[in-house]
């Protein structure tokens, strides 16, 4: 199994958010992660790529097999759209960007520099990275957050070709990708006791 997550609970500012969340991956199989605004999609996601500790049960998991694309696009906003990717692939010890370029539909963007991108096209590069991270499992925040439906298509296909060639993907995503192989996990059920959500309010 490439990935188990086993009664896992999860925190944010301190309250714990979602309790007994147990699911498997396997190589060339998705995940998609559903639940209403706030019910903790980014807070498991954050949890089980390493990026926030968790509060209990197992993630089994090699950090080091995890590529993550949260909301914030990590680009170098000074440097091309190639020269971001050549960055992130030689971190990961990759060379070739152009399966990255031409799956993202960047090719004519290439010698632009990133800080004048659209945000569609930000986030077209922010996920062409996972291409040259090589990493097996794809953890994916809302990925397809200002894409057009031509991006949307684009990166379904990516996340196709990442799975049949072994890799697998989890994501938070509320439209759907039209992937008929991914499986749906909705997160309601795991919502944590009364008690957090009366503190949790407090917060409002
Ligand atoms: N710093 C904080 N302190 C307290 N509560 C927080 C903090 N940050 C987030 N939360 C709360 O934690 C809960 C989970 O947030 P999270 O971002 O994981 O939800 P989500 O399911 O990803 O939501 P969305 O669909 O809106 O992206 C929310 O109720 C949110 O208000």
């Amino acid at each position: 199994m490439t990935l188990t997550v086993q009664d896992l609970a999860v925190t944010r500012g301190g309250l714990t958010i979602l309790e007994g969340v147990s699911f498997e991956l396997a190589a060339g199989e998705a995940l998609v992660l559903r639940g209403p605004n706030g019910v903790g999609k980014t807070t498991l996601l954050r949890s089980i790529a390493g990026l926030q500790p968790v509060e209990a049960g197992i993630v089994s998991r090699a950090e080091d097999q995890i590529a993550y694309a949260g909301h914030s696009d990590g680009l170098k906003a000074m440097l091309s759209v190639t020269e971001n990717l050549r960055f992130w692939a030689s971190v990961f010890g990759l060379s070739d960007v152009e399966p990255a370029l031409a799956a993202f539909d960047l090719i004519e963007l290439r010698a632009r520099m990133a800080g004048t991108l659209s945000a569609g096209q930000k986030r077209r590069l922010g996920l062409a990275r996972l291409m040259v991270t090589g990493r097996p499992i794809w953890v994916l925040d809302e990925p397809t957050v200002s894409l057009d439906a031509a991006s949307v298509s684009l990166f379904a296909d990516a996340v196709r070709h990442h799975l049949s060639s072994g890799g697998s993907a989890l994501m938070a995503t509320h439209i759907d990708l039209g992937l008929s192989e991914a499986r749906v996990l909705d997160l309601s059920p795991f919502k944590a006791g009364p008690k957090a959500r009366q503190m949790d309010e407090a917060f409002l």
